[in-house]
C-alpha cells in the first residue's frame, strides 16, 4: 500500500475556537472541521436567541453551549439525543448554580435536558477576594473545565478551579487553556488550580489543525498493512495542542513508524510490532478503540488503564468494544482496579458484522480490520459526527466498499 489520505481538521480546536470567536465579536477561523459535531455549534450559535438547542449526540457542544448560554444570560431549552440524556452534566450544572445561573433539569436530575432561566443578580464583587472559586471533579468530563475556563474571562472576577480526583483528558484542557491564549485571554495552570483574570477576548484569526483521533484509524490501517507499506497524512503538526498525537508513540509499539516532512505533513511507514503493549489512557481516551482493535488483530497481548469514561460517551465503549471484539476471537477483559487485558486467539476477518451502537469511533476502529479481510459496518453514516469523509478516503486507497449512501444511522 502507498497511498495518502486527507483527515477532517480537529472537531475540539473547531468548537472552542467558534466559542472563543462568538466571545471574542470577530476573527477568521480556517479549516474549520466538516464534522456534524463543529456544523451543529457553528448553526447554534448563529441563532443566539433561539428557544431550544439541539446539541444532538455531541458531548462538546453540550457541555460547551450550556455555560456559554448560561452566563450570557439567556433563557433557552438544551436538549440531546436520547443518549445525550444519558450523559451526566450535574457537575457543569452546579458549578454553573455557583455562579448565579438559573438552570433547571426537564428529565432526570443531573442529566439534559436542561432549561436555563437567566442569571440572579450578582452581588457586588467582593474587593477581598481576588477570584470567583470554584471547586469542580476532573474525573468525569474535561469538558465541563473547559466550558467553565472559556466563560472565566468573561465574569466580573474572573475564575479560580479548584480540581478534585483524579483529572482525566487533560490534554483537552490544557487545548482550552491554548487556544484561550491565542485568542488573547490567559489562563494560570497551577495544577490542581486553574486561574483566569477576567480579560477581553480578541478577535483573532486561527487555523485549525488536522484531527489526531481521525489520524488514529489510518495508523490503525497501517499498522494492519503488509511490512514495509506507506501512508501519507496532510494537517498535521509536529508540535500539536491535541493530545490524541500520543497515537505517534503508541502505533510505533504496534509497528507504524512516523516522519514529519515539512508543509505539516505525516508519512507513515509498516515495521515491526512489539510483542506486548501497555497503555494507560487517562489523557487520550479517544484512542482505546483504535488501539484495542489493533492489539487484538495483530495478537500483541496487551493491558490497558485509564479507560473509565469509556462507559459514558457516544455509547458504553467498553461494552460495545467487548461484544466487537468477541465476534473476531478478540477480548477485553476487566481484571478489576481499572485494569483491562486485550487478548486474541486465532483472531480472524472472515464477513462479521460489526454493530456501531451510534458511536462513529466503533464504525472507524473496526473499519482498518478491512485490510484482512472482507467485512460489513452497521449503519456507516455514524461517521458524520466526526470524520464525514471517512468512507470515501477509504475507497480513494483502494478498499471497495458498498452500501455507504443507503444506510442511514
Ligand atoms: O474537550 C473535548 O474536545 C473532548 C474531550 C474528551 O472528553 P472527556 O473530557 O469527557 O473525556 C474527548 O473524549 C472528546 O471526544 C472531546
Ligand atoms: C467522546 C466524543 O465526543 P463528545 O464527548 O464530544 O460527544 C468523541 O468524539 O469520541
Amino acid at each position: 500500500m502507498r497511498a495518502l489520505a486527507q483527515v477532517p481538521a480537529s472537531k475540539s480546536e473547531s468548537n472552542r475556537a467558534l466559542i472563543m470567536q462568538a466571545l471574542a465579536g470577530g476573527g477568521t477561523l480556517r479549516n474549520l472541521s466538516d464534522a456534524n459535531d463543529t456544523q451543529l455549534m457553528q448553526r447554534l450559535l448563529q441563532n443566539p436567541a433561539a428557544p431550544v438547542f439541539d446539541a444532538e449526540d455531541a458531548g462538546t457542544v453540550m457541555r460547551f453551549l450550556t455555560a456559554y448560554l448560561a452566563m450570557t444570560g439567556r433563557q433557552a431549552e438544551l436538549t440531546g439525543t436520547a443518549r445525550m440524556r444519558e450523559r451526566p452534566i450535574a457537575v457543569l450544572v452546579d458549578a454553573l448554580r455557583a455562579l448565579g445561573a438559573r438552570i433547571e433539569y426537564l428529565g432526570e436530575s443531573g442529566y439534559p435536558p436542561l432549561q436555563l432561566g437567566g442569571l440572579t443578580p450578582q452581588p457586588a464583587p467582593d474587593e477581598e477576594a481576588d477570584f470567583r472559586e470554584l471547586t469542580v471533579r476532573g474525573d468525569i468530563s474535561s469538558q465541563y473545565i473547559s466550558a467553565l475556563l472559556m466563560i472565566g474571562p468573561t465574569l466580573p472576577q474572573g475564575l479560580r478551579i479548584w480540581l478534585t480526583g483524579k483529572v482525566g483528558s487533560r490534554p483537552y484542557i490544557r487545548m482550552t487553556q491554548a487556544l484561550m491564549q491565542h485568542f488573547g485571554a490567559v489562563c494560570r495552570d497551577l495544577g490542581e488550580v486553574l486561574e483566569v483574570r477576567p480579560q477581553a477576548y480578541q478577535p483573532t484569526d486561527y487555523t485549525v489543525e488536522g484531527d489526531w483521533s481521525a489520524a488514529s484509524y489510518w495508523y490503525a490501517l497501517v499498522a494492519l498493512a503488509p511490512e514495509g507499506s506507506h501512508l501519507t497524512l496532510p494537517t498535521l503538526r509536529r508540535y500539536s495542542w491535541q493530545g490524541d498525537q500520543a497515537i505517534v508513540g503508541i502505533m510505533a509499539q504496534l509497528g507504524v513508524h512516523t516522519e514529519f516532512l515539512a508543509d505539516e505533513t505525516l508519512r507513515l511507514t509498516k515495521t515491526k510490532p512489539v510483542t506486548q503493549l501497555t497503555q494507560d489512557f487517562t489523557d487520550c481516551p479517544d484512542l482505546a478503540q483504535t488501539v484495542a482493535v489493533v492489539a487484538a488483530a495483530l495478537g500483541v497481548p496487551a493491558t490497558f488503564t485509564g479507560l473509565d469514561s469509556l462507559r459514558i460517551k457516544e455509547t458504553d465503549r467498553i461494552v460495545a468494544l467487548q461484544t466487537e471484539l468477541a465476534k473476531f476471537g478478540g477480548a477485553l477483559t476487566d481484571r478489576g482496579e481499572g485494569r483491562f487485558e486485550v487478548t486474541a486467539e486465532n483472531f480472524q476477518v472472515e464477513n462479521q458484522t460489526v454493530a456501531t451502537y451510534h458511536d462513529h469511533r466503533m464504525a472507524m476502529a473496526f473499519a482498518p480490520l478491512a485490510m484482512l479481510g472482507p467485512l460489513t459496518i452497521q449503519a456507516p453514516q455514524v461517521v458524520r459526527k466526526s470524520y464525514p469523509q471517512f468512507w470515501q478516503e477509504l475507497g480513494k486507497v483502494g478498499f471497495a466498499i458498498e452500501g455507504v449512501e443507503e444506510e442511514a444511522v
